[in-house]
């Protein structure tokens, strides 16, 4: 069954009250049709100041880094998951700029590390298969992935939440994202493979090369969504695409960051057709498995930077964007004012 959109008749009484406003038509189109789409998502226009933004930041670890996929050695992911904590990761500048919350969550780290207790409250495994050679997952720990996803979204809304972001942490997460953009769509691996961190172009081809072979061991079982996850996916990425699943059925928006969110966003449409109208992606990182997904699901970026970090800090930096196509919604005088 498809999940309904934000209100279509709110959002044409949205639409026609932007048609209101002091300005030729669509001038402020790129701002106002983000306005649009969260009043179509609260049911109201003009639609409420988004006082309540929260980033949930999915960590983990990837059995297929011991490849050499990544330019970085496995322990930043540890080292990064200490950095948001003590508020000094970019993304936390960046939420600290615009008034956005952050959680991280050790949802499939190799290691326990030494952190809260509430930060391991949903972890799933320690680590996740290497991709090339094993499944990533059992379908019971995708199905239980999805299902702490989905948990962490009801705290999150329970909290308050008005837009949520999923934010990703992993040394090697770019693989098993680009695996799953390409085996859902069927794209060759080397049109949807980027350099991550940094690899340099042998090293992306070598990447490629990996993802055709996983995708190649996986064969049939690729066809249902969840085994997808548990063949070529991760714990955080099985849980993070629960979280977006479970805004969409409530009726949060989403915005989506960089390819590990868009493989994300690939997997909540494919279990949960519909899932897409409740989201819009933050900005468009340089790694190709983003646009190629993005241009799938319809979703135009906000944002064009060349950001490349992770952790959901494209899509947080993207969050005053959507709050000024709100503001213009709720402030701006129209046209009727001014003649
Ligand atoms: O958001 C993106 O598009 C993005 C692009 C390249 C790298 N990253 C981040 O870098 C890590 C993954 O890169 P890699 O090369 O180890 O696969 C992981 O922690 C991501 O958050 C993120
Ligand atoms: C330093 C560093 C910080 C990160 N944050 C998200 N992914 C990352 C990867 C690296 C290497």
């Amino acid at each position: 069954m498809t999940l309904p959109p934000p209100s279509p008749a709110v959002h044409a009484a949205a639409r026609a009250h932007a048609g209101s406003l002091a300005m030729p038509p669509g001038a402020l189109d790129g701002l106002v049709d983000l306005g649009c789409w969260i009043a179509a998502a609260q049911g109201q226009v003009p639609p409420a100041p988004l006082e309540n933004v929260r980033v949930v930041v999915f960590a983990g670890d990837h059995g297929v880094a011991a490849d050499g996929v990544s330019a970085f050695p496995t322990a930043i992911t540890v080292g990064m998951l200490h950095g948001i904590l003590a508020g000094g990761a970019g993304v936390c500048v960046i939420a600290r700029q615009h008034g956005v919350h952050v959680r991280v969550l050790d949802i499939g780290v190799d290691a326990d590390p030494d952190v809260p207790a509430e930060v391991t409250a949903h972890k799933v495994r320690h680590g996740s298969g290497n991709i090339r050679v094993e499944d990533a997952l059992t379908r019971e720990e995708a199905e239980r992935a999805l299902a702490e996803g989905a948990a962490i979204a009801a705290e999150e809304i329970a909290a308050g939440a008005q837009l949520l972001i999923a934010g990703d942490l992993g040394i090697g997460n770019t693989t098993p994202s680009a695996a799953l953009i390409a085996a859902t769509y069927g794209a060759p691996a080397a049109e949807v493979t980027g350099t991550g961190t940094g690899l340099d172009e042998a090293g992306r081809l070598r990447k490629a090369a990996i993802i055709d072979e996983a995708i190649a061991r996986c064969g049939d079982r690729l066809a249902d969504p969840v085994q997808r996850l548990a063949c070529l996916g991760s714990a955080d990425i099985a849980a993070a695409t629960g979280f977006m699943v479970a805004a969409a059925r409530a009726g949060v928006p989403v915005l989506v960051d960089g390819v590990i969110a868009a493989a994300e966003a690939t997997m909540a449409e494919a279990i949960a057709p519909g899932a897409k109208a409740w989201m819009r992606a933050g900005h468009r990182s340089p790694e190709p498995g983003l646009t190629y997904a993005l241009d799938r699901l319809g979703l135009e970026p906000i944002l064009d930077l060349g950001l490349r970090l992770g952790e959901g800090s494209g899509a947080v930096a993207a969050v005053p964007l959507v709050r000024t196509g709100i503001a213009l919604m709720r402030e701006m005088a129209t046209l009727a004012d001014v003649s």
